[in-house]
């Protein structure tokens, strides 16, 4: 039977990531990103075998877009596509896995929609427009959330009154499950180990930044909580606060809730750390050129990430890894090199040289003589939901 062929698509707030995948392949046959979606600069950029090419977008947003990245897929695509994956930030608690799209689960988006502001919308505009352009083929949800769902109660309940969470769903879910998942089976198969065998730590640090606590393939902890906002700093988002910083602020500054949410969902982490940028290149490079603004963002960013770290290492009963991933994670050695300084509680030293000179790409060792292991893996979130898109439709045949 020939390997079938997934489309994966990311739908992001301003853009929309994309990738054409083989059953069975590590390697995408097509993958790109759709940026700066409604503005004047919208560009559309796409990696195949014959290397990287770009075009201009017309402003018209996602469904545009998604019109103009079409022609791609059918020139890319040797055989016809068997599924569309989709990746759902929030499923709340409907969803412990991938879920074939239909109008309950559109509804149930929707529902979710307030708690990931910043996704769960974008998502939706995602789903729409690829089935206005592939309506005959199976879409699946794979959800950020699901692979969280393992927490046990301790973990993601908050301490309120009870009815918040029965009534109201209120409850910490955790996010970037996907990729949590994805980057530990990876580092057990490196072990020689089975994919859910293992004690890990996972740091996914992209635009958003999380960490998780694995216990043979079950998340039993994570940062995020209600929304992809608790937990650490980010590229525009705060991370925790003292909940009372809104009482404060409404009080203080008279603030409203939309104020205060745009406050701590894209003017915060690192970008109102520096004062300066979102992006940790632009950080890196602006502290080696003496911005005090960029120093104490890595600073805050990289001790913060350490001090959840070892908040989280207390869901396992040992540590047989530690893991970086997302694009900070995977690319950025200063970044590790800072946080790993503050964790030599848990037995992690950092290995200065193979920090440094790791392969971009690729997976690798960075732990010292003697260390805990630590280790850098590229995710691939579009690979795992590719995948799990196949699983689901085998199981439902
Ligand atoms: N070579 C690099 N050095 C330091 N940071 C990097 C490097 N490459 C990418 N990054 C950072 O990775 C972050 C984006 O991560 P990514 O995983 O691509 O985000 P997203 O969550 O949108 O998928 C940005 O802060 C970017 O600056
Ligand atoms: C949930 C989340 O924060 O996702 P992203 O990193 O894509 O913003
Ligand atoms: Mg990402």
């Amino acid at each position: 039977m020939a390997q079938r062929l997934v489309l994966v698509v990311n739908c992001g707030s301003s853009s929309i990531k994309f990738a054409l995948r083989r059953e069975g392949s590590s390697a995408a046959l097509l993958s790109g990103l759709a940026e700066q979606l409604e503005s004047p600069k919208a560009i559309l950029h796409w990696h195949t075998t014959d290397g990287k090419q770009s075009q201009a977008l017309s402003p018209g947003g996602h469904a545009d877009a998604m019109a103009s990245l079409l022609p791609l897929i059918d020139e890319y695509a040797d055989q016809p596509l068997s599924a569309v994956g989709h990746r759902v930030v929030h499923g709340g608690e409907h969803f412990t896995g991938a879920a074939l799209i239909n109008p309950e689960v559109i509804a149930a988006i929707e529902a979710n929609a307030p708690l990931a502001p910043l996704h769960n919308p974008a998502n939706l505009i995602g789903i729409r427009a690829a089935q206005a352009v592939l309506p005959q083929i199976p879409h699946v949800a794979i959800f950020d959330t699901a692979f969280h769902q393992s927490m046990p109660p301790y973990a993601y309940r908050y301490a309120l009154p009870d009815e918040l969470y029965a009534v109201h769903g209120v409850r910490r879910y955790g996010f970037h499950g996907t990729s949590h998942q994805y980057v530990t089976q990876q580092a057990a198969l490196l072990r020689g180990w089975p994919a859910t065998q293992g004690a890990w730590l996972s740091a996914h640090l992209g635009n958003g930044c999380s960490n998780c606590a694995v216990l043979d393939g079950s998340s039993l902890d994570t940062s995020m909580g209600l929304t992809p906002l608790e937990g650490l700093v980010m590229g525009t988002r705060s991370g925790d606060v003292d909940p009372n910083l809104h009482a404060h602020l409404g009080r203080t500054l008279g603030w409203d809730l939309p104020r205060i949410e745009r406050l701590l969902n894209r003017e915060s982490g690192l970008l109102g750390l520096s004062g300066l940028s979102n992006d940790m290149r632009e950080l890196e490079q602006a502290r080696k050129d003496g911005h005090d603004g960029a120093k104490l963002a890595i600073e805050v960013f990289c001790y913060r990430l350490a001090r959840s770290l070892a908040g989280l290492a207390v869901a396992l009963p040992r540590l047989d890894g530690l893991i970086f991933t997302g694009g900070i994670g995977e690319n950025s050695a200063l970044t590790r090199a800072l946080t790993l300084k503050h964790l030599g509680i848990l037995g992690l030293q950092v290995d200065p040289d193979a920090n440094s000179n790791l392969p971009r790409g690729e997976a690798g060792n960075i732990e010292a003589a003697g260390s805990t292991t630590i280790l850098v893996i590229p995710t691939d979130e579009e690979r795992q939901i590719a995948e799990e898109s196949l699983h689901l439709l085998d199981a439902s045949n």
